[in-house]
């Protein structure tokens, strides 16, 4: 099973019972109808809120523009799919044991919601920059003491111009932006037919932390389309306060405020790198993986997995490293199982800034394995389920050329999962088994810390930025900041 957070977590046994019983009570034999939603919601809102006076951030929900295609293969298409909303169920049925808490589904139609979570992605370089001030201005990505956080939105602005350069080399040489909103599209279309041919019609939403669609328009959708359960997906298979956290952070301020959605049944599945078809999924990408080599028993296996900073799993009790290190344990278990006894190893990738990230390092590893004499690698990446700058940049080109320099000879990646029909067909169970345990939504922060300030008075507001621009600017003078923007920032 997955975790199910902050709505009563039933055992495995009492989940999947209730889940058959469900099914069976609501859908049997009644009819469905579907209907297609629009897709274009009004992002305008959302963003003068988000964004202030620091980050102009222009307006477009339209479709992606990467010309990359990582083609997924949903099983069967039905029915028009719009942009970002997907076709939706409308089931209507008898009888629904609601508790108290579950009010709004006490009706007689219930519209099922899944919300994927992800981080967002550039679709061109001009939004390198607004993307990565979006990203340094996440509390939960830049963890300043409480005292200094007036400082987050000018070192945000600050940070995300001196790296935008760097990072939209790296865009540029994957195709002039990120594929991850096309990917997580087709996975969220995937998704629902998948769902649908479990017979639970479903609308699926696709909510950003950092580009478009973000997670506010998905939810303003949730509301239109006034969906009375909801089931809450990261697209992340361990948590991390700097992933799921953050998103669910946004969720919960949302929710706190708003009538309709405090009452909502909602269920987030925390983490998933657990479930046996994830693990089954990711074992057979890297079997057959290995299959290239001409002596796949002598193959490496190199969990790539990206980092955080230390001090989020030793000060602020990120269950991230716990996890990573349990999942690839529970993936190589796997494999032995098959026979596949390689040797492997994991390393952490993609750090910023001058402070101290998990290790062991990906880059310093390759170059050991190649003093080493380790002559084959099949590399894995395992933090996040789609192809994103890290895979196809970072891995495909920096490390493979680091391994081979280092005396690596034969180099292999294994694909990101993108819509793999098994484990496609398992996020269709894991949405299942949450169903049961939503109950309204918690909204006390969970491993976060951070407060939501949106709501200070505008001359606080425009004075704290001013002296946080004054206060960046000699921080940026700081000999430990000169240090950064020479090693990983820049
Ligand atoms: C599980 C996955 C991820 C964790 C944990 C994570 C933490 C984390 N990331 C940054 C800084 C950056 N991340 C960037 C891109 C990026 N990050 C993830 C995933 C995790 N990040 C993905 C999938 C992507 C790629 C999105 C895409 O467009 O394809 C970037 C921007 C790219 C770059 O300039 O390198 C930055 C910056 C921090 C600081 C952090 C933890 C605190
Ligand atoms: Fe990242």
């Amino acid at each position: 099973m997955s975790q199910a957070v902050g709505f009563g977590v039933a055992s495995p046994m009492k989940l999947s019972t209730s889940a058959s019983r469900h099914m069976s009570v609501k859908f049997n034999g009644l009819s469905r109808s579907f209907v297609c939603v629009s897709s274009q919601s009004e992002s305008q809102d959302i963003e003068k809120s988000r964004s202030l006076s620091f980050s102009p951030l222009d307006n477009k929900t339209n479709a992606v523009r990467s010309s990359q295609s990582f083609l997924c293969n949903p099983v069967e298409k039905r029915g028009a799919v719009g942009d970002r909303i997907y076709a939706a169920g409308t089931v209507a049925y008898d009888t629904f044991s609601g508790t108290a808490a579950e009010s709004q589904s006490n009706t007689a139609e219930e519209k099922i919601g899944v919300l994927l979570l992800n981080l967002g992605g550039p679709d061109t370089l001009n939004d390198v920059q607004p993307f990565l001030y979006n990203l340094f201005a996440d509390p939960d990505i830049i963890r300043l003491p409480r005292l200094f956080r007036f400082l987050q939105r000018p070192l945000a602005q600050l940070i995300s111009t001196l790296r935008a350069p760097k990072s939209k080399e790296g865009y540029a040489s994957i195709g002039g932006g990120s594929p991850l909103r096309k990917i997580t599209d087709e996975q969220a279309e995937s998704l629902k037919l998948a769902l649908e041919e479990k017979e639970v019609p479903v609308n699926v939403y696709v909510g950003m932390r950092y580009w478009y669609p973000f997670t506010e328009e998905a939810v303003e959708q949730i509301k239109k389309d006034k969906i009375t359960k909801l089931v809450v997906l990261p697209l992340y298979p361990q948590f991390s306060i700097s992933t799921t956290g953050s998103s669910v952070r946004v969720l919960q301020n949302m929710f706190r405020e708003d009538p309709y959605l405090s009452r909502m049944p909602v269920s987030i599945i925390k983490s998933w790198y657990q479930r046996e078809g994830y693990i089954q999924s990711m074992a057979d990408l890297i079997e057959k993986e290995l299959e290239t080599f001409t002596n796949p028993d002598e193959v490496m296996i190199f969990f790539s997995a990206h980092g955080v900073p230390v001090s989020y799993v030793t000060d602020a009790g990120d269950p991230y490293k716990d996890q990573m290190e349990e999942c690839i344990h529970l993936i190589m278990q796997e494999l032995k199982r098959r026979g596949v006894a390689n040797d492997h190893t994991l390393a952490y990738q993609s750090r910023v800034g001058p402070v101290q990230w998990l290790q062991p390092y990906t880059d310093k590893v390759l170059v050991e394995l190649g003093e080493r004499g380790v002559k084959s690698l099949l590399a894995v990446p395992v933090s996040f389920v789609s192809e994103h700058i890290e895979t196809l940049e970072e891995i495909d080109m920096e490390y493979r050329e680091l391994a081979l320099e280092s005396g690596i000879e034969n180099w292999g990646r294994v694909p990101a999962l993108n819509c793999t029909p098994s484990f496609i067909s398992d996020l269709a169970d894991a949405v299942i088994e949450a169903l049961p345990s939503a109950t309204a939504m918690n909204t006390t922060p969970m491993n976060s810390s951070v407060e939501d300030d949106s709501d200070q008075d505008p001359i606080t507001y425009v004075f704290k930025f001013l002296l946080g621009s004054v206060l960046a600017f000699l921080l940026l003078l700081s000999p430990k900041m000169v240090k950064a923007l020479k090693g990983n920032l820049l």
